[in-house]
């Protein structure tokens, strides 16, 4: 073989292993993540209303709670109420519901959230403030404030600022995040090593 494409070939090779690796830059961030896990949360709750997610971060950064609007252990998803306008309270899903604010902090595997933030899919109601307030949750991201001019709603902003909680609204970079089971995404990107 000529020497000089010996030589060139050698010097291609070197320079390719040479090449610095960057990390990805569509990664999500911690926000988008920790908003997206309250998101898929929802998926699993019931309610053909409403599906809300929670999700309790600390200050590591580290999840220390998740939850999803549902009925309470032990009352079947298929034998109590999911209806609203019914003659009978009795018969209305609100006497039943534990809302997702209230899962996520009752599932915590933490000793306490003391100082947390807690991801909301939907601004927490006045039950749902209270419980919050009192676990020492100091804020709270949410995405829809679509009930915001109800009575409930309002009370819950009145708690949380006598109560020094911040609550803010998450506005989203991407509009859609998409979960691949296949792993096609990264047999497409790795070395051959
Ligand atoms: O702070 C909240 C407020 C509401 N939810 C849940 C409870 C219900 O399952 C639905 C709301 O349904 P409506 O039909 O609008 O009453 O959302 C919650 O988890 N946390
Ligand atoms: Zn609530």
């Amino acid at each position: 073989m000529d020497i000089n494409l010996i030589e060139n070939t050698e010097k291609l090779s070197l320079e390719s292993k040479d090449k610095k690796i960057t990390k990805r830059e569509d990664y999500l961030d911690w926000r988008e993540y920790f908003m997206a896990t309250a998101f898929l949360a929802a998926k699993r709750s019931k309610d053909p209303s409403y599906q809300v997610g929670a999700c309790i971060v600390n200050k590591e950064n580290k999840i220390v709670g998740v939850g999803y609007n549902g009925m309470p252990i032990g009352c079947s998803d298929d034998e109590f109420p999911w209806g609203k306008n019914t003659t009978s309270k009795l018969d209305s899903k609100f006497l039943y519901v534990c809302h997702a604010e209230m899962n996520a902090i009752l599932n915590k595997n933490s000793s306490d959230v003391k100082d947390c933030t807690i991801y909301v899919g939907l601004f927490p109601c006045n039950e749902c403030a209270k419980i919050i307030i009192q676990s020492g949750i100091t804020e709270v991201i949410y995405f829809s404030d679509e009930k915001g001019h109800k009575p409930k709603y309002i009370a819950s902003k009145k708690m949380f600022d006598a109560a020094g909680v911040k609550y803010w609204q998450y506005i989203p970079k991407n509009n859609k995040i998409e979960i691949t089971f296949s792993g096609a995404d990264w047999q497409n990107t790795s070395s051959s090593n």
